[in-house]
């Protein structure tokens, strides 16, 4: 199925999109023709092998590289070809990154890198939103933390502010990879709850690569790549049926999931 620029109900979309890194016999084909929309108001998960194109179709999405071919909206915006001034605009009004390269500043505390976006903003939090970012910082167990700089953090706290810094400004879309990655269990869950909690009560859209089947089991909707493309388009799924489809997906490129 195309999708038209005009599609309503798309927070963030590619159509034909491929990438390509390197030349000649060391050309490698991270994506692949892809065309696909994020559905406001949903969390996706993105699944797939190792090396499939996860990572790479979310930094396209959400501005942070460009295609080969194609073309990418966020909402009704095209991003294919915008400046770096424009683009670095529209991610900090519209975008929540979890990622690990899209880190915390080293040089401030806790609270320093959660008021950022709004001070990136020219502005400092409001009252609602400062008491928002105080619901985040207690609900990810983060009040005796807030004056820590993130070399005085474990990789979980670190990855707990990202995400806390990502939910502060309630952007449209956030984009997530492996949220969950460094965290123990009890923390895992409790995050994959306030992403759950961002999409059910204030209607953002979250996309999230993850290869853990129990985090990709809280979403919607499920995508599978293989080799730089979707092979599968799923609802909510079981942990269960998510083990069945990866495995497969490992054993033979392209399987039915
Ligand atoms: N900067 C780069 N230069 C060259 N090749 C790259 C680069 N970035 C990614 N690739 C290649 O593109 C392909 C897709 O990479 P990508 O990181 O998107 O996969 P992934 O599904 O996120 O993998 P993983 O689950 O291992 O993180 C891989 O073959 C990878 O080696």
């Amino acid at each position: 199925m195309e999708i038209q620029p005009s599609d309503m109900g798309l927070v963030a979309r590619v159509t034909h999109l491929s990438k390509h890194y390197g030349a000649g016999e060391h050309r490698v084909t991270a994506l692949d023709d892809v065309s696909i929309g994020i559905r406001r108001g949903q969390f996706t998960a993105i699944m797939g092998p190792s090396g499939s194109g996860k990572s790479t179709l979310m930094h396209v999405m959400a501005g942070l590289d460009t295609p080969s071919e194609g073309r990418a909206w966020l909402g009704d915006d095209e991003i294919t070809g915008l400046g770096d001034a424009a683009l670095t605009k529209l991610r900090r009004r519209r975008i929540g990154f979890v990622f690990q390269a899209f880190n915390l500043v080293p040089t401030l505390d806790v609270r320093g890198n959660l008021r950022l976006p709004f001070e990136l903003d020219g502005r400092g939090p409001n009252a609602q939103e400062r008491e928002r970012i105080d619901s985040l910082v207690h609900a990810l167990g983060l009040s005796e933390r807030t004056a820590h700089r993130p070399h005085e953090l474990s990789g979980g706290q670190q990855q707990r502010v990202a995400i806390a810094r990502a939910l502060a400004t309630r952007p449209d879309v956030i984009f997530a990879d492996e949220p969950t990655g460094a965290l123990d269990s009890r923390t895992g869950r409790e995050v994959l709850g306030l992403l759950r909690a961002a999409v059910v009560d204030a209607g953002q859209s979250i996309a999230m690569v993850t290869h853990d089947p129990v985090a990709a089991s809280h979403a919607d909707r499920t995508l599978f790549l293989a080799d730089g493309r979707i092979v599968a388009d799923h609802g909510a799924m079981t942990p269960e049926r998510i083990s069945e489809a990866m495995l497969n997906l490992e054993a033979s490129a392209g399987a039915e999931v």
